[in-house]
């Protein structure tokens, strides 16, 4: 497959029949493979970096000097030339046109195929593939829920063809207890219907059969309702309460008070990060929910409400509008299941609200006085409990300047004035290191000493030293996750430690180095990216390949057996599977990832996750509509700093080469840790910053780092001041 440039009076049976003909950079690509095993790893469009294409036709190791490659391009409308494209630019080390077509020691019949097996392209079943994977060994519990995810989240085209082909296997346990099918069906579409309402769906959307009424247990309550008055409480909780510290137990108490009496009351539970908020709610909901009545848990963030029993997003629970301006409600009706449910619970708690917009939180109040029909007092008369802590990250305000962040906050709503104000002071996070504890107040309040750029002093031991000896990262890895050759398949291991940094570029070279750290075989999942109005196709394949906005999983998602990884959608915050929930990988299929999640009430509980379409939040990123299909994940040893926020991670590691840019920043990533022997901090400084370059030649010279024990703490007071 090759074009032949022939002089216009040449005798055609002889140009096609000589040497030379049979000859192009491609054939000669495979020759050089066949003849340099070295080579292999290098793809055809990297392989003049390495060798010189040569006038006689074959290709030269290249002596000396980098030069860049350039690969001819081809539309996908052009078929299986497109195709052989797509393998050359992924696979690497082909020895022959039959080799590129062997997957798995198959010959495939076309490139197409080839590069379908490869899993380059999308193949028109994925869906079926992946739910007839899952189903060689999954229960039929967890097959029903991946059934469910895939209606939500991947689009399909033919729900009822799905259903049809996959009924048997997500029957099988009901089909052992129950001889009728008629009976066995409707079982299999109530539970699907619970999964479907757990994500916000409702079945009747969906073209599956109808369940008749009288297979229904629900009785016809609204799903909300049901959703919170089953949440099981873990009895440990319960005990929790004796355990309280002095300020807590002060807390409770008055909580409690106000609870009982059903005559309302607002309260804002206000504490430094590890003086044990959480483990005041825990308590709180136990002993509201074992005595029947509803509390319902909800948080900023998906990974904090992942925390909390039962939790939910502050969002998903009462559809507050994702952009809410002064004056907004939440946008649920009066004869709703979310009013019903508000009506009913006799607690709402809300974790993280520093990291709210005021706004929403106006909205509920908004809400709540109208369906209470008291709009004369705070959320309608209800008890309801904010909590958290001004000196960690404060809502996004995107461009925004410190004023408008400060607008933004909760302590600028006029809902303010009326919140009994509860303080949490014990640091019971760090309380067997109290020097760290206070020194975390100092950095949090901002009242520990800078120097003259405004930067702080961090104490020397907990800072990576510099030798010269090793890669500076290496060390600050090598402090976070030691003998992880041992550890890798342990969650626990896992769980309890992370790095962290500012932005998202830090994370992933962080994440990307400790890919060549973990031993395994590596899996490499590809997406498959459009630009969903483009009909030309005028942004090619590579191109949008090349893309990763913030919030999408990569082109070329790498993992190995026991990879940490984070999710980046909500997919069941019911189920424990929220934005930013940490998860270990335990399997692998083409089509499919079996995981565990790590932390929160759901730790342990394996998922199966399809690939999904993504597009990412920013709309106006690109001047097209960019989606890509990819499994959800990213890796997180590293992970950002905002995303840490609520977490406790015994052992953390900082990794800051540009100083922190928002309110609290510093003081969330050191406040993780539970003692100054367990957090390192590696602040790297490019040694010439600032100076001119007085290299004649201009070349840019490759930056010296320097390590440095000072940072920046970027400290709004105005928002921490009564
Ligand atoms: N009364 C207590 N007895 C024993 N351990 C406690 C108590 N209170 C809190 N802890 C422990 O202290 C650690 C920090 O608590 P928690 O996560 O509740 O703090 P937090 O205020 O929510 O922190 P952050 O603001 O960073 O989210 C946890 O490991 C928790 O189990």
């Amino acid at each position: 497959m090759h074009r032949v440039a022939f002089n216009e009076q040449a005798d055609l049976t002889n140009v096609v029949a000589s040497e030379s003909a049979s000859k192009s950079m491609l054939t000669e690509y495979f020759k050089a493979n066949q003849d340099h095993p070295w080579a292999r790893h290098i793809l055809y469009k990297d392989f003049p970096g390495s060798f010189t294409w040569q006038r006689t036709k074959y290709w030269k190791p290249r002596v000396e000097r980098y030069q860049i490659g350039r690969i001819v391009s081809a539309n996908p409308a052009e078929g299986e030339r497109y195709h052989l494209r797509v393998i050359l630019n992924h696979v690497a080390g082909k020895t022959s046109f039959e080799d590129m077509l062997t997957v798995d020691g198959i010959l495939c019949g076309s490139f197409r195929e080839a590069a379908e097996r490869l899993g380059l392209i999308e193949a028109d079943n994925t869906l079926d593939d992946c739910l007839t994977e899952v189903e060689q060994w999954a229960m039929p519990c967890s097959l029903r829920r991946l059934f469910a995810t895939i209606l939500v989240h991947c689009e399909p085209g033919d729900v009822r063809g799905l259903w049809d082909r996959h009924f048997e296997p997500m029957c099988d346990d009901y089909r052992r207890a129950h001889k009728c099918t008629n009976d066995v069906e409707k079982m299999v579409l109530l539970d699907i219907r619970g999964i479907l309402q757990s994500m916000g769906k409702d079945i009747v959307d969906f073209a599956l059969p109808c369940i008749d009424d009288e297979f229904d247990p629900t009785g016809g309550d609204a799903r909300e309702v049901i959703e919170e008055s089953t949440v099981e409480f873990d009895v440990n909780d319960t005990k929790l309460a004796s355990s309280l510290n002095l300020e807590q137990r002060v807390a409770y108490d008055e909580i409690l008070v106000a609870v009982d009496r059903s005559d309302g009351g607002v309260f804002f539970v206000d504490g430094p990060g590890g003086t044990g908020k959480t483990f005041l709610y825990r308590a709180l909901l136990a002993k509201v929910r074992s005595k029947g009545n509803i509390a319902i848990a909800i948080a900023t963030s998906g990974v904090a409400a992942s925390i909390m029993p039962g939790g939910r997003t502050a969002h998903s629970r009462f559809k507050i509008p994702l952009s809410c301006d002064d004056g907004a409600s939440c946008s649920f009706a009066k004869q709703s299941g979310t009013a019903k449910l508000l009506r009913m619970a006799s607690l709402i708690l809300w974790d993280e609200a520093t990291m709210t917009k005021r706004q929403a939180v106006e909205a509920l109040d908004n809400s709540m006085r109208d369906i209470m029909g008291r709009r004369d007092r705070p959320f309608g008369g209800k008890t309801v409990v904010f909590g958290g802590d001004f000196r960690q990250v404060l809502p996004v305000v995107t461009r925004g300047s410190g004023g408008q962040i400060i607008d933004a906050t909760l302590r600028s709503s006029h809902l303010w004035k009326g919140m009994r104000q509860l303080r949490l002071v014990t640091n019971m996070r760090a309380h067997n290191d109290t020097w760290f504890a206070d020194y975390l107040l100092r950095v949090g309040n901002g009242t520990e000493e800078a120097g003259d750029h405004g930067n702080i002093q961090l104490p020397k031991d907990i800072c990576v030293p510099s030798t010269g000896e090793m890669n500076d990262i290496e060390k600050l890895i090598d402090h976070v996750f030691p003998s992880l050759d041992e550890n890798m398949s342990d969650p626990n291991y896992m769980t309890c430690r992370a790095i962290l940094s500012t932005t998202n570029d830090n994370v992933d070279n962080i994440n990307l180095r400790m890919i060549d750290c973990f031993k395994g075989e590596e899996v490499i999942y590809h997406s498959f990216d459009s630009a969903e109005d483009d009909p030309y196709g005028y942004y090619a394949p590579e191109f949008l390949n090349g893309l990763t906005p913030n919030g999408l999983p990569p082109h070329a998602l790498k993992l190995k057996l026991n990879f940490p990884v984070k999710l980046l959608r909500n997919i069941d915050p019911a189920n424990g599977l929220c934005n930013g929930t940490r998860l270990v990988v335990r399997g692998f299929e083409r089509n499919a990832i079996d995981a565990e999640i790590m932390i929160g009430q759901h730790a342990g509980r394996r998922v199966f996750l399809p690939r999904i379409p993504l597009c990412p939040s920013d709309n106006d990123m690109f001047p097209f509509k960019f989606k890509r299909k990819q499994f959800p994940l990213r890796l997180s040893f590293a992970m950002t700093i905002n995303k840490a926020q609520g977490q406790t991670i015994p052992i953390v590691g900082v990794y800051l080469p540009n100083p922190v840019f928002s309110h609290g920043q510093l003081y969330v990533a050191l406040s993780r840790a539970t003692a100054k022997r367990n957090i390192k901090i590696l602040i790297e400084k490019e040694k010439d910053k600032g100076k001119k370059q007085t290299n004649k030649s201009n070349k840019r010279k490759r930056p010296t780092l320097c390590l440095q024990r000072t940072m920046k703490n970027i400290v709004y007071k105005e928002v921490l001041t009564s």
